[in-house]
């Protein structure tokens, strides 16, 4: 990995402002999913490091909390422009570590740094309301105050951006926090605490603790000084941690699994619908949550659909995410290869034809042919199943009221697709559709300014827009009397 600014490669626990090995001496081996090479030995922490990097975050909250909101954006806004500038140096630890191609890690850095612009300015707008009083000797007010400390767990799949979509808000109400990121890739966030700490984030506001999920996880969870605990990752993990969080009393926000329909119908922009579709479903080699896994194709433009599906996913460039012009990378691991393999084996032996790709690609190790098929139905476990590959079943209807079904009938309720020309239809699919997320004629939502969540088994709260602070408040009513004139 070659990179402009060295000091960006940090690879020890940052807690309370300083790089620490773990007490226990372990180590993760940080591997390139396309070349299988150790790219860096990762100090690994464990409830030692966890415990002191909350007991950090708790002696930095006072001072932090304490500062003006204009000072905690003005550090905030810093972060911004440190990531910003070095994105290059950023987007080459993300894909040696990920796989990802080079030009979606940098898009990936820049849309998590966006996250800091858009909270350096929330930051200034946190208010709080007078009440009509009830009494005339009393005044009543409600505030809004920083909930205290914060423990973050974030995914390998985006291993910068999720975190800023945690740590911006959090910071910018004047929380402090405790990271532990994806042990698969927790260079991004290192990188992330070193510029964090270029921009004059003081000692213990933000400490990041790579390593064990149990001993790490366990010690943020079962501790009583963290408040708030906001998780990204699967469902089944979510379900582990709000069990965890309720021996407390935290307060959770879970970013979770999901199963997205996408729906074309036949009055839709063919193009419209086929890049949508692209952008959805193959995006981070389709191991993200909002990715399609469901693809829903009315009878009258299916054969077009599936046709023009197919040749464009056939030309799709597959290689080493630091080649040029490189689309599709290698998975994170070869259980994701296994995944892919297994639904559309299940899908095949129920019926479904392959009409692109099919399987493991000659490249070998994790890397895996983007694949179609065609015939898909609701007995197959791609239908029920999360199975964040780049693997697109087609389901064929004939309905607006059968697709709606069709597509509700998920335990998750992330994102969903839909394309049409038909006003009406815009509103009464989107109105009906069970998901937190909806794109209507496009395959590419997230954007900082808008909320991002789910419903259902695909968590709770919102990340991102003016909502996504309130995860990190608390609201507190202040009833004021003895104001009455004096005798
Ligand atoms: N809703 C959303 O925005 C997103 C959802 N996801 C979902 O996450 C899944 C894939 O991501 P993946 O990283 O494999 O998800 P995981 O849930 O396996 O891991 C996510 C994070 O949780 C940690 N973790 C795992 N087990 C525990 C535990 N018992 N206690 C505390 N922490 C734990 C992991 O640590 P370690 O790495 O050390 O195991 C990692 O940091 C998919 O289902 C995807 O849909 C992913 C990204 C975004
Ligand atoms: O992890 C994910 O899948 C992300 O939340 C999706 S997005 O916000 O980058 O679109």
């Amino acid at each position: 990995m070659r990179l402009d600014d060295s000091a960006l490669l940090q690879t020890r626990c940052w807690i309370d402002g300083e790089w620490r090995d773990a007490a226990s001496g372990k180590e993760i081996a940080v591997t390139n999913p396309s070349t299988g090479a150790v790219v860096a030995q990762v100090a690994s922490g464990g409830k030692a490091e966890a415990e002191a990097a909350i007991a950090a975050a708790d002696r930095a909250l006072p001072a932090w909390r304490a500062l003006t909101a204009k000072e905690r954006s003005g550090i905030i806004r810093r972060w911004h422009d440190l990531i910003v500038a070095a994105a290059d140096d950023l987007a080459a630890i993300l894909t040696s570590e990920q796989g990802k191609p080079f030009a979606e890690a940098r898009g990936e850095i820049l849309y998590g740094a966006a996250f800091f612009e858009f909270y350096a300015e929330e930051a200034k707008r946190v208010y709080g309301e007078t009440l009509p009083s009830y009494a005339a000797d009393r005044r009543l007010l409600a505030i809004r105050q920083p909930i205290g400390v914060v423990a973050a767990i974030t995914p390998w799949n985006f291993p910068m951006a999720m975190i800023p979509r945690k740590a911006a808000p959090a910071l910018a109400a004047g929380c402090t926090m405790v990271l532990k990121p994806a042990s698969a890739t927790p260079l991004s966030a290192l990188a992330l605490a070193e510029l964090g700490r270029r921009a004059g984030l003081p000692d213990g506001v933000f400490n990041v603790v790579p390593g064990s999920a149990r001993e790490v996880g366990d010690a943020l969870v079962e501790s009583e000084v963290v408040r708030k605990l906001t998780f990204t990752g699967s469902t089944e993990v979510g379900r582990t941690l709000m069990a965890g969080a309720a021996r407390t009393i935290k307060k959770v926000a879970l970013e979770l699994g999901g199963n997205a329909p996408v729906i074309v119908f036949d009055d839709a922009d063919l193009d419209a619908a086929i890049e949508g579709t692209i952008a959805t479903k193959f995006r981070n080699m389709g191991q993200t949550c909002v990715c399609a896994n469901r693809i829903y194709v009315q009878a009258g433009i299916h054969d077009r659909f599936a046709e023009a599906l197919a040749a464009r996913v056939r030309a799709m460039k597959i290689g080493d995410g630091f080649e040029a012009d490189v689309q599709q990378g290698p998975l994170i691991d070869m259980a994701a290869v296994e995944k892919c393999e297994q639904h559309i084996a299940d899908a095949l032996e129920k019926g479904a034809q392959v009409i692109a790709g099919g399987g493991r690609h000659a490249l070998g190790g994790s890397f895996f042919e983007p694949t179609v098929l065609a015939g898909a139905d609701a007995s197959m476990l791609i239908a029920r199943e999360e199975t964040f590959g780049p693997v697109a079943p087609i389901f064929r209807f004939e309905t607006e009221d059968e697709v709606i079904a069709a597509a509700n009938d998920t335990e998750y309720g992330l994102a969903a697709y839909f394309f049409t020309r038909d006003h009406g239809r815009v509103w009464r699919v989107g109105e009906a559709l069970e998901f937190g997320i909806v794109g209507v004629n496009t395959g590419a939502t997230s954007y900082e300014g808008a909320p991002f969540g789910g419903v259902k088994a695909s968590g709770i709260g919102r990340e991102g827009s003016r909502h996504g602070i309130d995860e990190f408040l608390e609201l507190k009513y202040l009833c004021i009397a003895g104001i009455s004139a004096l005798p």
